[in-house]
């Protein structure tokens, strides 16, 4: 079922440094919301620049404030490669984020490194099912798709999000809940991502920003500035069910 868009909320920051603060609390003041609510705190993570700018995160008041045995950690999307291969996301969040906080291993779902990029997409959709039936990660009630928490997603110039792209039919999948994509334009090629309706359906979503390379894709996506006729670009599809938060510096914000 489509829902109506909510407005996003876009916060400007003078300096990137000032983006991983700003990052690092609104995640927390998540994190303790949703425990108190619920009793865990389901995070979506992206690979790319998101992990270094999630760096707060690990340092004091954080580190010792959050209930990290709640978390449950997730990938938007991942690279189908070995799990200790450098191009890994998993690698990427447990060298950056996840070995420096006391998340449970359990509580931390990497793909199966073992498969190719179908299977390792099926697997992760079978484990997600699973969770649902086990009512680890309840459904959007109003998508029927599971419904996470926080998404925190980065953003690609050409205006991708997860490894969902412009000109890939991925983008437009309305049925499956993880899909796979063996010829990425950013490499490596081969990844599994959710799809947009996984994506819609979160409670909270995060688009974090950063750089003057990503500015006219910005200016494009809320500034309107999009040549009339043209597809919209994936990162203008994403509207949660909840709060829609652009976490963006001056250099990204530059063109607005
Ligand atoms: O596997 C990946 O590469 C990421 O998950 C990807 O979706 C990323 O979030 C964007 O490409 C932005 O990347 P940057 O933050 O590095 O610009």
């Amino acid at each position: 079922m489509a829902h109506k868009k909510s407005k996003p909320t876009i916060l400007k920051f003078d300096s990137e440094e000032d983006v991983a603060v700003a990052l690092a609390k609104y995640t927390a003041d998540l994190s303790e919301k949703y425990i108190r609510d619920k009793g865990s705190f389901s995070v979506v993570l992206s690979g790319g620049t998101l992990i270094d700018t999630l760096r707060k995160m690990v340092e004091p008041p954080y580190k010792d404030s959050v209930d990290w045995s709640k978390w449950l950690i997730f990938w938007v999307d991942e690279r189908v490669v070995p799990l200790d291969s450098d191009d890994s996301n998993y690698k990427l969040a447990c060298d950056g984020f996840l070995l420096k906080v006391p998340i449970p291993s359990g509580n931390i779902y990497a793909i199966n490194d073992k498969l190719s990029p179908d299977g390792a997409a099926n697997d992760y959709e079978a484990r997600l099912k699973h969770l649902v039936e086990s009512k680890i990660i309840p459904i959007s009630d109003a998508s029927g798709f599971p419904k996470f928490d926080l998404m925190l997603l980065g953003m690609g110039p050409d205006g991708h999000v997860a490894s969902l792209f412009p000109t890939h039919q991925q983008r437009y999948e309305k049925k499956r809940w993880v899909t796979f994509i063996t010829d990425s334009p950013k490499p490596p090629p081969p990844r599994i991502t959710f799809t947009f309706p996984v994506i819609n359906s979160s409670s909270e979503i995060a688009m974090v920003v950063t750089g003057a390379d990503l500015a006219n894709t910005v200016k494009i996506a809320l500034g309107g500035g999009l040549e009339p006729g043209s597809t919209p670009l994936p990162c203008m599809e994403v509207s949660p069910e909840g709060g829609l938060t652009w976490f963006l510096d001056k250099d990204a914000a530059s063109k607005l």
